[in-house]
């Protein structure tokens, strides 16, 4: 076999990135084990460089008092949930803003601001005057821990129409949602003005983050739609080290690029200086949502061999087809014909790993969804796919585009979710979300 180190190809690649992640992996799973030892109960994490603390690995995986204490700071120059390992739960809630003019839009994203902030970081539920509703909804009890959680807000194409007077500050690429040959998209369960990615250790945090900010603006947002979703608590406990599976049973997030390699977040993850974007945007990220059902009674009924060449991995160790470990590296190269890996596995047409591709990278974020049967009383159960990158062309719409017609089609069916930017971070206590779109 050749030498992959040898290969001017290979080489190639590694400079671009693509195998920097295994790299990687080893130093960040020895600062994991030395921190579980030195801490014990996982606290708060610094953000001394005012980046994402995803970029990290968390110190430790903690159980009970200390998960609940597990912080992510609010401020910094990229808002946390988009490089912070996943949390084991998560909501969508997409929102139509209410607000009557550019002022009250402001104070939307102030008040929203102000009640991140506050959950984010924790503290005593706030009292009141018993003949008044109480200010918080007690589904906490008396003191609210931060309990890891994250609370990412994005916005749509639609907050740029004409009802602030916003439309020169749009994003370049920001654009609504169309359908896709395979989609079947409900439009109740599509698009809207704001977006919260809401990400918890537990779901009764996600569900009291959610309550207060509905209560705290009765008359500047109506939920458009909600789902809620989840990965394995184990995989969320191991901080990144271990990719979460799948409902269709494969591991999903492998060949994720390394959120602790800033150059390459910085050229794949967030918007910069070097694009032709308003200068308010830079710091933040093109999000793509997509609700995507799984057709999984008839996945169970499919042959384990022909599952797996749908993916081109191993069902069991998530490595590429022909190879042993989760993060060794395919070399599509060697196999021009898809002897090993088919021409229409879905990871092979998602990242075929040549240069020209390379631009076309993306940071995943997927979670899984089940509720109940649908209609036709199927397991309702799906993937809620999120992904953010710097440019949402070169990123989502050129991949999805080589995905159609892929052979996984006709296991699944994307109906609902939109395209969004998650606003850049808030520096300090004295800025908010969103400030620079008004400037
Ligand atoms: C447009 C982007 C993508 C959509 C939509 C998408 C849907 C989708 N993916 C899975 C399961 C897996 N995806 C995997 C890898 C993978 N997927 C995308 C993009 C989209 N997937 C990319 C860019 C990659 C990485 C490819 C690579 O770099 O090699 C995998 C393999 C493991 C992994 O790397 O995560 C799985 C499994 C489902 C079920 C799904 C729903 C339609
Ligand atoms: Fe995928």
């Amino acid at each position: 076999m050749m030498n992959r180190n040898a290969c001017p190809f290979h080489t190639l690649l590694e400079k671009a990135g693509l195998r920097k992640a295994e790299a990687k992996m080893q130093p960040s799973r020895r600062r994991l084990l030395m921190g579980a030892g030195v801490l014990g109960g996982a606290l708060a994490l610094g953000n001394a460089t005012g980046a994402d603390v995803g970029t990290r690995p968390l110190a430790t995986a903690p159980g009970g008092q200390g998960a609940r204490r597990q912080k992510q700071p609010f401020y910094g120059r990229h808002q946390a949930g988009i490089l912070t390992p996943q949390q084991a739960s998560m909501m969508l809630v997409a929102f139509d803003v209410l607000a009557t003019d550019r002022a009250e839009l402001q104070r939307l994203f102030r008040l929203l601001t102000a009640r991140i902030a506050f959950l984010t970081g924790g503290g005593p539920a706030e009292q009141a005057d018993d003949k008044l509703p109480p200010p918080d909804s007690g589904i906490m009890g008396p003191e609210i821990y931060p309990d890891n959680l994250t609370m990412t807000v994005s916005v749509g194409d639609s907050l740029f129409d004409e009802r602030y007077g916003l439309a020169a500050q749009k994003p370049r690429r920001l654009q609504r949602m169309t359908r896709f040959p395979n989609d079947a998209l409900d439009a109740a369960q599509c698009h809207g003005d704001l977006l919260l990615q809401i990400c918890s250790n537990s779901g009764d945090s996600v569900i009291h983050a959610l309550r207060d900010v509905i209560k705290h603006t009765p008359d500047l947002l109506s939920v458009r739609w909600r789902r809620d979703g989840f990965i394995s608590a184990h995989a969320a406990q191991s901080a990144g080290e271990e990719t979460p599976i799948n409902l269709l049973g494969f591991k999903d997030g492998t060949a994720n690029p390394d959120t602790g390699d800033d150059d390459l977040m910085a050229g794949v993850v967030w918007v910069g200086a070097g694009q032709d974007e308003p200068a308010w945007t830079h710091g933040g990220s093109y999000q793509a949502v997509r609700l995507i059902r799984f057709r999984v009674e008839f996945w169970d009924r499919t042959p384990l061999h022909e599952q797996e060449n749908i993916f081109g991995r191993n069902k069991a160790s998530g490595a590429p087809l022909g190879m042993t470990r989760e993060h060794d590296v395919p070399d599509y190269a060697r196999d021009p014909d898809g002897k090993i890996i088919p021409l229409d596995a879905h990871i092979r047409l998602a990242n075929p790993r040549t240069p020209q591709t390379q631009s076309s990278l993306m940071l995943r974020r997927g979670y899984s969804y089940s509720q109940g049967v649908t209609a036709s009383g199927q397991l309702d159960m799906g993937l809620l796919f999120v992904c953010y990158q710097h440019d949402l062309e070169k990123g989502f719409l050129t991949v999805q585009k080589r995905l159609n017609g892929e052979a996984l089609e006709e296991y699944v069916k994307p109906f609902g979710g939109g395209y969004f930017f998650a606003l850049p971070g808030v520096p300090d206590g004295e800025h908010y979300l969103g400030q620079g779109m008004f400037a």
